[in-house]
């Protein structure tokens, strides 16, 4: 007879890579009870995602990572050249959008190691590596897994809720019927990263010849990468044997500079499910769609998820929002993922045309396009990327008359505390749900018995008040470069704002009773019927203070 270990946790997340880890971070700080497994025993040390944006660095952020967690290196522009036509895009990604560079690049290991060192610390959080999912059920009131360790052990896991973020061959995907749709490219590429490079260059650049293409990109601390698509009839073993790669890179690196890190020949794939959820169970990152990596999205969107999908499984758990709340995840993430797809698609077009001619048309066409201003200031300005901004999800219809975008994030600026010390709005914002004040006092704007069910759920109220204005008392930050008053709402404005940070609704100030309605209600009003109250006890706030 076989010893069975039976464990339950509130959420159990499947996959120790970049995304699960952050899952897992995110869900820590909310104070949820989480398991989280992997396959293999350690970590990757394969340097494979390479580029992160504002809102990647946001949402670690979020996570608790600082900004020296682990070395980034921001890229000021990415440039696109043809052998026909010359250089015919540029993308101007010097500068910070919501107080983080708009893009850096990065080595993955340094990233894994900064979130693992994160998730160790986190009391609810537990970690079993070198442990592989065998079975999923789901079952009416939970999801039961089956876990074999590296000696044969097994463990039965019960969990509400069940997170599949282990990657693009994802077997929790499987196990909720969801098919891969979409197309795995026809060429193989050449990835290679080099240590130690003399001197480095300090910008992506794409070179989009027919013959072979090669994008090419610096990384921190002396790295740089170059991925190389294969001609016909070229091989793995061919490419990657220490000749050709040293060949590849003779226009970069004399061969005693070659410190390979790492070569590997690898196809793209631009895939999306048609559902990122069934029932409790639920996928993110990889598991639920991948990209080929010419915009340098595929770990960013991953992140988003996480961000989106970690707050909504901790108000479900602590009984504070009804489980159907967590169809919004799908609908919120799906249409931005596969946005993301298509953009990395279209440039992938551009960086490898079929032919001379093919590459004339198109780069030419864009050179073109780049002499009219307007379109140049939109192609160069990042107007083509996607915008992370809901149609349809968690969230108010309609406009609340100021500048903040509902469905979409409040932007980030930088607050004085009371202490003098200068951080991100977001650090004001805390962990959970927040009423804002912009210019006024939130919390003055509610009724008491509001105000005191707002408060006991452990929600923030915050005041930004205008730079040199008076501005003291406990919840109240100085925004000391407007970014928030006046540039987002105007003195008087109120906003309750997701801990996500996507305003859920706004309106001026006098309306915050209504607007605090108006968040419980779409949270399925659980104030006199609490969700699930026996799992009230699993929460807590794992959040410091900052006033
Ligand atoms: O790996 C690639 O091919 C491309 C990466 C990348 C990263 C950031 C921005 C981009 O436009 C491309």
């Amino acid at each position: 007879m076989t010893n069975l270990t039976e464990i339950e946790t509130a959420v159990l997340v499947v996959g120790y890579g970049p995304v699960g880890a952050a899952v897992a971070c995110l869900l820590g700080r909310y104070g949820i009870e989480t398991i989280i497994i992997d396959k293999a025993e350690a970590m990757s040390l394969q340097p494979r995602a390479i580029a992160l944006d504002n809102e990647a660095l946001r949402i670690l952020q979020m996570a608790g990572l600082s900004d020296d967690s682990f070395p980034r290196l921001a890229i000021p522009y990415v440039k696109m050249h043809s052998p026909f036509v010359g250089q015919f895009g540029q993308v101007n990604t010097a500068g910070a959008i919501d107080g983080h560079p708009k893009l850096v690049t990065f080595a993955q290991p340094d990233l894994e190691a900064a979130l693992r060192k994160r998730v160790d610390t986190l009391a609810t959080v537990r970690v079993l590596t070198g442990c592989e999912a065998t079975a999923i059920t789901e079952t009416e009131d939970g999801v039961v897994t089956m876990v074999r360790d590296g000696q044969g052990r097994a463990t039965r896991i019960r969990s509400a809720y069940l997170v599949g973020a282990d990657g693009a061959t994802s077997f929790v995907r499987g196990v909720i019927g969801q098919n891969f749709t979409g197309q795995t490219y026809a060429e193989d590429w050449l990835i290679v990263d080099a240590l130690d490079v003399p001197s480095p260059i300090d910008h992506i650049e794409f070179i989009c010849d027919p013959r072979r293409p090669t994008p090419h990109m610096p990384a921190p601390v002396g790295r740089e990468r170059w991925e190389f698509m294969l001609r016909p009839g070229e091989t793995r073993e061919m490419m990657e044997s220490d000749a050709r790669v040293a060949e590849l890179l003779r226009p970069w690196l004399r061969p005693d500079e070659l410190k390979i890190e790492r070569r590997a020949v690898y196809r793209f794939h631009a895939r999306c499910c048609e559902a990122f959820a069934r029932g409790r169970i639920v996928l993110a990152g990889d598991a639920a769609h991948i990209t080929p990596p010419f915009v340098g999205q595929g770990l960013v969107a991953g992140l988003r998820d996480a961000a989106n999908l970690s707050w909504k499984l901790a108000a479900i758990v602590k009984g504070e929002a009804l489980p159907q709340i967590l169809t919004s995840y799908d609908t919120e993430r799906r249409p931005h993922a596969r946005a993301m797809i298509g953009l990395a698609k279209f440039m992938g077009g551009l960086v490898m045309p079929r032919s001379a001619l093919q590459a004339i048309a198109a780069h030419g066409l864009m050179r073109g396009l780049r002499g009219v201003p307007m379109l140049r200031r939109f192609l160069d300005e990042l107007g083509v990327k996607p915008q992370n901004r809901f149609r349809d999800g968690l969230f108010v219809k309609g406009r609340g008359g100021g500048l903040l975008v509902r469905g979409a994030q409040i932007p980030q600026g930088w607050v004085r505390l009371q202490t003098g010390a200068l951080v991100r709005s977001d650090e004001a914002l805390g962990s959970s749900f927040c009423l804002v004040g912009f210019g006024v006092d939130p919390g003055t704007m509610l009724p008491p018995d509001l105000r005191r069910l707002w408060s006991a759920r452990g929600y923030g109220l915050v005041h930004f008040c205008h730079a040199g204005r008076p501005c003291a008392g406990p919840g109240t930050f100085e925004d000391v470069d407007g970014t928030l008053t006046p540039k987002a709402a105007p003195i008087g404005w109120a906003a309750i704002v997701r801990p996500d940070r996507v305003v859920l609704v706004d309106g001026p100030a006098n309306t915050a009773a209504e607007l605090v309605d108006a968040a419980l209600n779409l949270l399925g009003d659980t104030r006199t019927h609490p969700a699930r109250p026996e799992d009230a006890a699993v929460s807590g706030r794992g959040d410091v203070a900052l006033a």
